[in-house]
C-alpha cells in the first residue's frame, strides 16, 4: 500500500512547522525520514497517523486522500509507533499488545495468535503477564513495536522506533521490521543505520524537505554539514556497502 504526502503544511501559530512536504512512500519499501531535533519529523508522521489534520495538502494510502477513510478502516491499514504512546497506566503486557487489535474487531482472526507471534517477533514473550510499569525503556518500546504488528498493518508509521534499544534490539527492530515486507515510513535519528534499513531517505529541515532518494545519494558530507552542521566522511560499509557516516566534529567548531 502506497502512502504519498501531497503539499502537506502544518501551520501554528502563524509559525509553519512542515511546509509543503511532497514525498511518496512506494509499496513494500521502507523511506527514512531524517532531520535535526525540531525539523518537523514527527509533525509530519502525525498528519499520516491522523493525530494531526495539515493545514494545507493533503495524506494519500493508495492514492487516495486520508480522510476519505473512516477512522478504523484507516487503522485496520495503519498502525503507528509514535513518541505519544502511553504506557503508564497498570496493563500487562498481553493487554497491551492485544490493544493492537482493537481495529479489528469483529474479524475471525485468531487475535491471541496473532499476540503472541507479534510478542514472539519482539523476543517478549517471557514477559507477557509483566505490568508494563515494571519495564524498563527499551523492553516498553519494544511492547510498543509488538502492538503495532498485532495490528497486522499494511502500513507501519515508526516515530525514532529504535529509541531506547541496545544496539542489538536496534538492529532487530529494523531488520523485523524491513522483513515485514510492509510499506514503512520512519524518522530516525542515526544516520548509519537510516543507510543500512532504508530504501530512500527524506532529509527535512525547518519543515521542507531538502534532499531525497536513495541513501547512498542523499547522506553526502556536503549535505551532512549544510543540515546537521557536522564534518562527516563518509566511507562504504566493507560488507554491505552502504554508505556510513564517520564524524569528524561540528563544523563551528
Ligand atoms: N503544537 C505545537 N505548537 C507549537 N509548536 C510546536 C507544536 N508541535 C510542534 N511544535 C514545534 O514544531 C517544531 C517541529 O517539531 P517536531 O516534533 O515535528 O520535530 P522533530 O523533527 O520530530 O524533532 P525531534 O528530532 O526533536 O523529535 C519544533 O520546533 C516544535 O517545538
Amino acid at each position: 500500500m502506497e502512502v504519498g504526502l501531497d503539499e502537506v503544511t502544518v501551520t501554528v501559530a502563524g509559525r509553519k512547522l512542515v511546509d509543503s512536504l511532497t514525498l511518496t512512500v512506494p509499496s513494500g519499501t521502507v523511506v527514512g525520514l531524517l532531520g535535526p531535533n525540531g525539523s518537523g519529523k514527527s509533525t509530519t508522521l502525525r498528519c499520516v497517523y491522523r493525530a494531526l489534520k495539515p493545514s494545507h495538502g493533503v495524506v494519500r494510502l493508495d492514492g487516495r486522500p486520508l480522510d476519505e477513510y473512516a477512522l478504523r478502516d484507516s487503522a485496520r491499514r495503519m498502525a503507528a509507533l509514535t513518541q505519544e504512546s502511553h504506557t503508564e497506566f497498570d496493563f500487562t503486557v498481553a493487554e497491551v499488545v492485544a490493544m493492537g487489535r482493537l481495529p479489528h474487531e469483529g474479524s475471525h482472526d485468531d487475535d491471541r495468535d496473532i499476540c503472541a507471534e507479534a510478542l514472539r517477533q519482539v523476543g517478549l514473550s517471557a514477559l507477557a503477564a509483566r505490568s508494563v510499569l515494571t519495564l524498563s525503556g527499551g523492553e516498553r518500546q519494544r511492547v510498543l513495536l509488538a502492538r503495532a504488528l498485532a495490528q497486522r498493518p499494511r502500513v507501519l508509521v515508526l516515530d525514532e522506533p529504535t529509541n531506547h534499544l541496545d544496539i542489538r534490539h536496534q538492529l532487530d527492530a529494523l531488520a523485523l521490521v524491513r522483513k515485514l515486507g510492509v510499506t514503512v515510513l520512519a524518522a530516525l535519528h542515526d544516520l548509519n543505520l537510516a543507510a543500512a534499513y532504508c530504501d530512500e531517505v527524506y532529509v527535512v529541515d525547518g519543515g521542507r524537505v531538502v534532499a531525497g532518494g536513495p541513501p547512498d545519494l542523499v547522506l553526502t558530507p556536503a549535505l551532512v554539514a549544510s543540515v546537521f552542521g557536522v564534518i562527516a566522511h563518509v566511507v562504504p560499509h566493507p560488507v554491505t556497502g552502504s554508505p556510513q557516516l564517520l564524524f569528524e566534529g561540528t563544523t563551528d567548531a
